[in-house]
């Protein structure tokens, strides 16, 4: 499958077969030895200063050790930390040895201040159990203030491998900016702390490809995915050929979330472009005269794809033209103010999940939590898993907001989005992806897609515009739909040639 991403489960079910046709002690050896060349690659060569390498008492701690041995076998100056179990594996236990007869010297602890060119964390992987305390907390908090790279081994050490989420509570994880993966790429690497904590991601399968009989249902998002829509448009078209969008929005004082959802529509190509608005519309959006404004109470919502929650906000009104446009049979993306409007609503929340047209729901984890009757720290701890039952739940593609986005479907497929970066952490960008995605819909994609197509393209506008010095600090979501008309036009226009 395209990009897989396994849970921990699944990898230890690949090691396991792998481990069943090989000499003992071979997956570690690779380990070790695709780690140390990794660590050459990041350091751009053998260095003039200290590597120190951190092992824990597991497994991990051994692939540590065999990176240990191996760099100063090569002729690195390596210190080692060795956080010792009571029953190490044999391999370890060989790994152990092996890093003793090297040149690496054991030290008991890392100063303050320590000037070590590159940090190799082997304290703990896919099997931490616990929030890290003691000395392994120390460590991980000392290399906290160290400014030399720092490459994990397999997961950075404190991060849940399968969630993203920092093993707590209270719990803490290194700061990565390399993790070099083993067996198989794992989600946690990609949302959450995860985004933080894993740095620039290498997979090494270590030699077991044709031993992953596993299905992974998750999988990182790309252009792949989605590609096979991305038509260039036809000459003899017209505005009727690309759809209309009608973001139900707009009540007072809530204006501008609408129009953004408008403006985002009209950038990504939308034929023509609607804001229905609950309250008094506005004569016209000054930039933006090709937004039509409509009374929403009046307006003609079937036939076109409905963007509804953007500035929708609670009253009786706005329930009321929610639920007619859910009992309706089009394309509908679900946002903001009308997905609280169905968490506080068990009858709203049937007719969503009942209704006809393709279905996206777009929630922050607040979001997500209300939909869910949890609390949002509760979403954030299993942000795979609870996208997923909100898909399963309302029966709509979910796209659960937050750094590393995820998209999850009905029967529990998952995509992980990577592009974005705290730029879009400002108010109106969330407006703007439902606008995309609008806009998606309303040109036929289906609801995956559209939505996989969205997530990619609103991350790698705000990529393009922090590489053109926009941001991340002070990027505006009003900045983010020219970009995303380029980032469109770009992969149209790449999906041509290919
Ligand atoms: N098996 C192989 O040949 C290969 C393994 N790989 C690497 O192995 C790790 C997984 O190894 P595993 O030993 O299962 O797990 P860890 O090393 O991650 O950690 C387990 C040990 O840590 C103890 N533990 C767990 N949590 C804590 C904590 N918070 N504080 C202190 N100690 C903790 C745990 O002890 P228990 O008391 O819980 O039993 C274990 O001693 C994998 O990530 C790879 O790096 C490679 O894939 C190569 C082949
Ligand atoms: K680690």
């Amino acid at each position: 499958m395209d990009n897989p991403l396994y849970s921990v489960a699944q990898i230890r079910a690949i090691e396991q077969a792998a481990q069943a046709q090989l000499p003992p002690g071979t997956l570690m050896q690779r380990a070790g030895e695709a780690a140390s060349t990794y660590a050459l690659e990041v350091l751009g060569g053998l260095p003039n200063g200290r590597i120190l390498v951190l092992a824990g008492p597991g497994n991990n701690g051994g692939d540590a050790l065999e990176v240990a041995a191996n760099l100063a076998n090569f002729g690195a100056n390596v210190d080692v930390v060795h956080l010792a179990g009571a029953a190490p594996s044999p391999e370890t236990q060989h790994a152990f040895a092996r890093a003793q007869a090297s040149r690496a010297r054991f030290i008991d602890g890392v100063e303050a201040g320590d000037g070590a060119c590159l940090v190799v964390d082997g304290l703990f992987g896919i099997g931490l159990s616990r929030p890290l305390d003691g000395r392994a907390r120390e460590l991980v908090e000392r290399v906290g203030t160290m400014t030399c790279p720092v490459l994990a081994l397999d997961v950075p050490s404190g991060l849940d491998a399968d969630t993203g989420a920092i093993i707590g509570p209270d719990g803490v994880a290194v700061r990565a900016t390399h993790t070099i993966t083993f067996l198989g790429n794992k989600p946690g690497l990609y949302t959450g702390d995860g985004c933080d904590h894993a740095g620039r991601v290498h997979v090494n399968r270590l030699g077991t490809a044709s031993m992953h009989g596993e299905h992974a249902r998750a999988r990182l998002n790309r252009p792949a995915l989605f590609a096979g829509l991305l038509a260039p448009r036809m000459r003899n078209s017209h505005k009727g050929t690309f759809g209309d969008v009608a973001v139900l929005g707009g009540a007072r004082g809530m204006a501008g979330a609408g129009i953004l959802a408008a403006r985002a529509a009209l950038y990504a190509g939308a034929g023509r472009v609607f804001v229905a608005a609950v309250d008094t519309a506005p004569a016209y959006d000054p930039p933006q005269p090709e937004i039509m404004f409509r009374d929403a109470a009046g307006f003609a919502f079937e036939g076109r794809t409905v963007v509804a929650g953007p500035g929708l906000g609670d009253s009786a009104g706005a329930t009321h033209l929610l639920g007619k446009v859910i009992d309706g049979t089009g394309p509908l993306l679900v946002d903001a103010d009308a997905l609280n409007l169905c968490a506080a609503s068990p009858d709203l929340a049937t007719r969503l999940a009942a209704h006809e047209g393709p279905t996206v729901l777009t929630p922050h984890p607040l979001e997500a939590a209300r939909l869910l009757g949890v609390t949002a720290a509760i979403v954030q701890a299993d942000r795979l898993e609870h996208a997923r039952e909100l898909a399963q739940r309302t029966d709509a593609v979910v796209v659960l907001k937050g750094a590393g986005s995820i998209v999850a479907r009905p029967d529990g497929e998952v995509a992980l989005n990577a592009t974005g970066n705290p730029g879009l952490a400002t108010g109106g960008t969330g407006d703007v992806l439902a606008g995309l995605i609008g806009t998606l819909l309303s040109q036929g994609w289906p609801a995956w897609e559209a939505a996989l197509a969205a997530v990619w393209l609103h991350g790698a506008a705000a990529d393009r515009l922090v590489a053109g010095g926009v941001g991340p600090i002070g990027l505006t979501a009003g900045e983010l739909p020219r970009a995303i008309r380029a980032e469109l036009n770009a992969l149209v226009s790449d999906a041509e040639q290919t």
